[in-house]
C-alpha cells in the first residue's frame, strides 16, 4: 500500500462542513422553530447514509453473481458482505425507536410544512427494493398506479432504467438454476423424496382427522390446506403446473432454481453446500429484516398519525401495512420449509453422489 503524500485533516476528509451544514429545518420559515424537526432531519439523513452503504454492498454482490461461474472465494465474499448488510439492517430496525421519542403532537408542529414530500420519494429506498427484485408487477395496486407519478423526471428515468435491468433476485435465480447436481446420473433422488414428503402429508392429514378438538368445518379447512400443499409440491416436478404457479404469483423462483434451493437446504451439511446454504439463508434474512423495518415503520406511523392520510397521498398506515405483507422478494426461501423433512426421513445419497459433494481431501485416502 502506498504512503499518503499529503497530511489529512479529520474534518476535511469527512467533509464535515458539508455534512453538518445540511440540517436546515423549515419551521423557522413559518414561525417558531419546531424543536423536533432537527431530530426528524438527522434520523432521515442517517437512514439515507445507511441505504447508501447497503446499496454499495448489494451492488458488489450483484456484480459477483453476474460472473458466469461463481467461484467459492467469490461466494465466501458474497456471504461476508451479506452479513454486513444484515448488521446494518439490524441497526436500521432499532433506529425506529429514536424517531419514536418524538410525540405525535411534536410532529404535528412541523408536519404541514413537509407536504407533499414523503418517504415515497426516497430514491435510495426504491433503488434498494428494485435492486433486490421488487418490480412494478409485484407492487400493490396503489403503487402500480402512482409509483412514478410522485417522482421528478430525473428520478423517474433513473428508477425506470433500473427496473429494466435484471435484479439480484434474477441473478440468484440464474445461479441456482445452473447448479449441476440436479442432473446426477442414475439417481432417483427426486422420486424418493416425493414419496417421503407425501408420507409426511399423509401423516398430517391423519393427525387432523384424529383431532377431536376441531369442528367439522375446521377439519375440512385444514385438510383443504394440506391438499393444496400436496398440489403445490407436485407442481415442483411438473414444468407446466409450475409455470401456472409462477404466473399466478404463488412462487417467484424458476423451477430449477427452486429445486436447487431445496436440495441445498435438505443436504446443507454436505461440504459443497455450506457456502450456498449460508448465502440462501442470508438472502432470506435480508428479506426478513426489510419486512421487519416496514412493519416497525408502519406501527410508528400509526402511532404518529392514527388513520390520517400521508403527506405523499397514500392512506398512510393502511398502505404501509399492506406493503409489509406483500413486498417480499425472497419469500420462496421461506415457503420452501413446507417441504423440508427431518434428516432421518431423507433419502440416503448414493456413495458416488456423496463423494461428488464432499471436499476432495476428505476421500483422498479411500
Ligand atoms: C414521524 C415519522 C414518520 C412518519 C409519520 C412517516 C410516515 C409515512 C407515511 C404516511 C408514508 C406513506 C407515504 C405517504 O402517503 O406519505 C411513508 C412512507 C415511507 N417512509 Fe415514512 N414516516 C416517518 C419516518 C420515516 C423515516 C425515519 C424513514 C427513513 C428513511 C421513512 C421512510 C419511508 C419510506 C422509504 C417510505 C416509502 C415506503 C413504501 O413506499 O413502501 N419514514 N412514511
Ligand atoms: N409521510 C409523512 C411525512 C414524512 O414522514 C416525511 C416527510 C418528508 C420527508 C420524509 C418523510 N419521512 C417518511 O415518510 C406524513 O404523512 O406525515
Amino acid at each position: 500500500m502506498a504512503k499518503n503524500v499529503e497530511p489529512v485533516y479529520y474534518g476535511d476528509y469527512l467533509q464535515l462542513e458539508q455534512l453538518l451544514g445540511a440540517q436546515q429545518p423549515h419551521s423557522p420559515r413559518y414561525g417558531d422553530e419546531a424543536h423536533e424537526e432537527t431530530l426528524f432531519i438527522i434520523v432521515h439523513q442517517v437512514y439515507e447514509l445507511w441505504f447508501k452503504q447497503v446499496l454499495h454492498e448489494l451492488r458488489s454482490i450483484y456484480g459477483l453473481f453476474a460472473q458466469p461461474q461463481l467461484a467459492d472465494e467469490s461466494l465466501a465474499l458474497v456471504g461476508h458482505r451479506l452479513r454486513r448488510v444484515l448488521t446494518i439492517q439490524e441497526l436500521m430496525n432499532q433506529q425506529v425507536q429514536v424517531i419514536e421519542t418524538m410525540t405525535p403532537q411534536e410532529f404535528l408542529a412541523f408536519r404541514d410544512y413537509l407536504v407533499p414530500a414523503s418517504g415515497f420519494q426516497s430514491i435510495q429506498f426504491k433503488e434498494l427494493e428494485i435492486l433486490l427484485g421488487l418490480n412494478r408487477q409485484r407492487r400493490i395496486a396503489f403503487d402500480q398506479q402512482s409509483f412514478y407519478n410522485r417522482l421528478n423526471d430525473h428520478d423517474r428515468a433513473y428508477l425506470e432504467n433500473l427496473e429494466a435491468q435484471p435484479s439480484l433476485f434474477d441473478r440468484v435465480d440464474d445461479w441456482l438454476a445452473r447448479m449441476p447436481f440436479l442432473r446426477f446420473q442414475d439417481f432417483s433422488f427426486w422420486s424418493l423424496y416425493q414419496q417421503a414428503v407425501n408420507d409426511m402429508l399423509d401423516a398430517d392429514s391423519e393427525t387432523v382427522r384424529n383431532n377431536a378438538t376441531l369442528t367439522d368445518a375446521e377439519q375440512q379447512q385444514e385438510l383443504k390446506g394440506i391438499a393444496e400443499t400436496r398440489e403445490n409440491f407436485a407442481a415442483l416436478f411438473d414444468q407446466q403446473r409450475y409455470q401456472q404457479l409462477r404466473d399466478s404469483g404463488a412462487v417467484q423462483l424458476s423451477q430449477p432454481a427452486m429445486l436447487s434451493a431445496l436440495f441445498i437446504s435438505l443436504y446443507r451439511e454436505e461440504p459443497v453446500f455450506h457456502l450456498p446454504f449460508q448465502v440462501i439463508t442470508s438472502l432470506a434474512e435480508v428479506d426478513e429484516k426489510l419486512t421487519i423495518w416496514r412493519y416497525k415503520h408502519a406501527m410508528m406511523v400509526q402511532r404518529m398519525l392514527g388513520s390520517k392520510i400521508g403527506t405523499g397521498g397514500s392512506s398512510g398506515h393502511d398502505y404501509l401495512r399492506k406493503t409489509t405483507e406483500s413486498n417480499r422478494v425472497f419469500k420462496d426461501f421461506f415457503s420452501m420449509a413446507t417441504y423440508l423433512l427431518p434428516k432421518s426421513a431423507m433419502p440416503v445419497l448414493p456413495q458416488q453422489v456423496k463423494r461428488a459433494l464432499g471436499f476432495y481431501f476428505s476421500h483422498q485416502t479411500q
